[in-house]
């Protein structure tokens, strides 16, 4: 089986060369698993190519340790769903990819999410390295398979008929982390800007503040968990998951529908976590067999003091939302927030709503008012893209097959 190490040089704080350099390569050097090529990364996408062509050079599976953050593996994952592969790989069954992380980027939401840091050892060489010491321990029991978030923005069902040739859905997009649209989607666009003079996380705390106080209109159709037949719901009166009440029950496959407006709505695969100590979907371990999404939705008309949208009310309901989304840095504790009858937020059992609808389910659509420019923004794994006005996104989530896919050492 041919290992391959590639590392992102710009990605996080640019010291990806420097780590592979001194803490990973010297441990191949006398390794049995040698690698039998290394690559730094040179533009946008590269990680992609490098990965395709070492792939058609064998039928073998490959092991790919590498060094980046959570964009590089998604450009990888996309490129070679996207690619048709040639060379030894015409005809052959579907390829498998075992990887190796070494957390080099800003976020590494997957890593920390599989590894989750103590306090202590965040940042030590020797938590960078567990997911490496796993594969130098040559235990395959210790491989996850990810599960993939395939989303398709579609266009308006009215759309012209394309061009001859132009296919008329999008492609569809892998996501190996999250898919979010509202508050998170607005965040991670204008963080980009920020990117040149705050590298570090930092940056979408800024941008958060930026956009606390835009509301997002749209419809959502929450899709069942295949094997369970139904949209679950967290309960925290029980800290367990229900059916959806919303559910129509007389359905065989019973969708609920959510209507806005939304501030927070976003999707994970695989992670609990987006950054080491931000814990959105905190129950993301705890995930039953098959292909599910957790969801973290925040829909201010819950609020028991919210009837109007007006000015005013957005920025008092910023406020809510802030300390809310707090929780997720106290270990995910904003799952179990409650309004009480003044609307203040509070960790009181009350007869009133909970402030986040945590959800798990096989899939979603969100389906944006068309006069709402913001609400057509879609997060894919941190690369911003814009649904068509009168289209919708739909995210289902999808594991591999037992012998195809991203499997990783842990
Ligand atoms: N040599 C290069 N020059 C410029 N960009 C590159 C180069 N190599 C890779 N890239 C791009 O760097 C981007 C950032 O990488 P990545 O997402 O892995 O790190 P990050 O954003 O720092 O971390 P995270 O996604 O965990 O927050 C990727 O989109 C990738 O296309």
């Amino acid at each position: 089986m041919p290992t391959i190490a590639i590392y992102n040089p710009v990605c996080g704080d640019q010291t990806a060369k420097t780590f592979f350099e001194g803490h990973v390569l010297p441990l191949f050097a006398n390794s049995p698993t040698p690698l039998s090529s290394i690559w730094s990364t040179e533009r946008i996408g590269h990680a992609g190519e490098l990965v395709l062509n070492e792939l058609e050079k064998s039928t073998d599976a490959l092991t790919v340790i590498l060094g980046s953050g959570d964009g590089t593996l998604h450009e990888i994952i996309n490129h070679l769903s996207s690619a048709e592969l040639r060379g030894a790989r015409i005809g052959a069954s579907p390829s498998k990819i075992h990887l190796v992380l070494v957390p080099c980027g800003t976020a590494n939401a997957l890593y920390a999410s599989l590894f989750p840091p103590t306090d202590a050892d965040g940042s030590s060489v020797a938590y960078k390295l567990r997911s490496v010491m796993s594969y130098l321990g040559g235990v395959d029991s210790h491989l996850v398979p990810l599960t993939l978030a395939i989303t398709t923005l579609s266009p308006p069902p009215t759309a012209k008929a394309p061009p001859k040739g132009k296919p008329i859905h999008c492609s569809p997009v892998a996501s190996s982390v999250v898919v979010s649209t509202s508050l998170h989607a607005s965040i991670l666009r204008d963080s980009e800007s920020l990117r040149a003079t705050i590298p570090g996380i930092e940056r979408f705390k800024v941008a958060a503040k930026q956009n606390s106080t835009k509301w997002y209109n749209s419809h959502v159709k929450l899709l069942p968990v295949a094997s369970l037949g139904v949209v679950q719901l967290y309960d925290p009166d029980t800290s367990s998951f229900i059916s959806h009440p919303d559910a129509d029950k007389d359905e065989p496959w019973p969708v609920v529908d959510l209507h806005g407006p939304f501030a927070y709505f976003l999707s994970t695969v695989n992670v609990d976590r987006l950054e080491p100590a931000f814990r959105i979907t905190p129950l993301a371990k705890a995930v039953p067999s098959g292909a599910t999404c957790d969801l973290v939705i925040v829909r201010p008309f819950l609020d028991p003091t919210v009837s109007m949208d007006t000015p005013e009310t957005r920025e008092v309901f910023a406020g809510k939302l802030w300390a809310t989304l707090q929780g997720a840095y106290q270990d995910g504790t904003h799952i179990n927030l409650r309004y009480n009858a003044k609307g203040e937020v509070t960790t009181e059992e009350t007869e009133y709503s909970s402030v986040v609808e945590y959800v798990r389910c096989g899939g979603w659509e969100w389906i944006p008012d068309d006069i709402d420019d913001d609400a057509h923004l879609v997060c894919l794994d941190g690369n911003i893209t814009a649904i068509e006005k009168g289209g919708r996104a739909v995210c289902v989530a999808a594991t591999p097959e037992s012998n195809a896919g991203f499997v990783v050492y842990t």
